[in-house]
């Protein structure tokens, strides 16, 4: 897997490991050079003026919607791990997420719920956030993400439950193949007391019912 280290960050390695606007200026090495291939491959001129500078944007927008390969679970949300203040369920939702198909290499976006029952611990809520984004920026499928944030949340926090529900759109779904433009896909991952305890699911099923696909 490519390292942070590899994008030749230079002195920026002193700053937190957090995905940052910062990021966006790391070019991923060598993807510079293949674009220019890949503009000639699809019958464009790479050095014609609105394209020269084209291979550096790309080589960059990678590095940025990939960035999850170099960082770890611990980087994304370690520092914000606490005591347990309750034992109540807690939701975040509607974090939207953007992530790359790895069968097409096309986008795919939508938004992210994720809820759990504390044990001993509780994380940071922004932290969440943080660890969708771990796994959203990479080549994947959208289960794939799904079941990687739940396992990421068992992993830190050792709850009594998780939930991770993700409904997506996919462009490769829209823009080319099939081409349906109005379906979406719901993921989820159910763990512990959303898992064995009806009402526990139904009680995340209703708070984030309403923000399901309606645009
Ligand atoms: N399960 C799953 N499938 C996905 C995801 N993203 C894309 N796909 C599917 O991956 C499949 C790849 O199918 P293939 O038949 O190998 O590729 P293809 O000929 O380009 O397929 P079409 O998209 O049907 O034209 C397609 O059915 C896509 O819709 C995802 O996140 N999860
Ligand atoms: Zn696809």
């Amino acid at each position: 897997m490519r390292q942070t280290a590899g994008h030749e960050k230079g002195s920026e390695l002193t700053t937190p490991p957090n995905i940052s606007a910062a990021d966006e200026q790391i070019e991923v090495p060598g993807l510079s050079g293949l674009t220019r291939d890949w503009l000639s491959a699809i019958g464009e001129d790479p050095d014609r003026e609105g394209l020269q500078r084209t291979p550096h944007r790309v080589a960059k927008a990678w590095g940025f919607l990939t960035a999850g390969y170099g960082q770890t679970l611990e980087d994304a949300a370690g520092s914000a791990v606490f005591a347990a203040e309750g034992s109540e369920m807690v939701i975040v939702k509607d974090i939207e997420f953007y992530s790359m198909c790895e069968h097409h290499m096309l986008p795919f976006y939508g938004r992210a719920h994720v809820a759990y029952i504390p044990g001993d611990k509780i994380l940071g809520l922004s932290k969440f956030a943080r660890i969708v984004d771990l796994y959203s920026r990479r080549l994947q499928v959208q289960e794939r993400i799904t079941t990687q944030v739940a396992d990421a949340i068992e992993e830190l926090l050792e709850p009594k439950g998780v939930a991770v529900l993700m409904e997506g759109i996919h462009l490769c779904m829209a823009m080319r193949g099939v081409q349906k433009q109005n379906s979406s896909t719901t993921t989820s991952a159910m763990r512990g007391l959303f898992r064995n305890d009806p009402r526990t699911r139904a009680e995340f099923m209703s708070a984030v019912q309403g923000t399901l696909r309606n645009r």
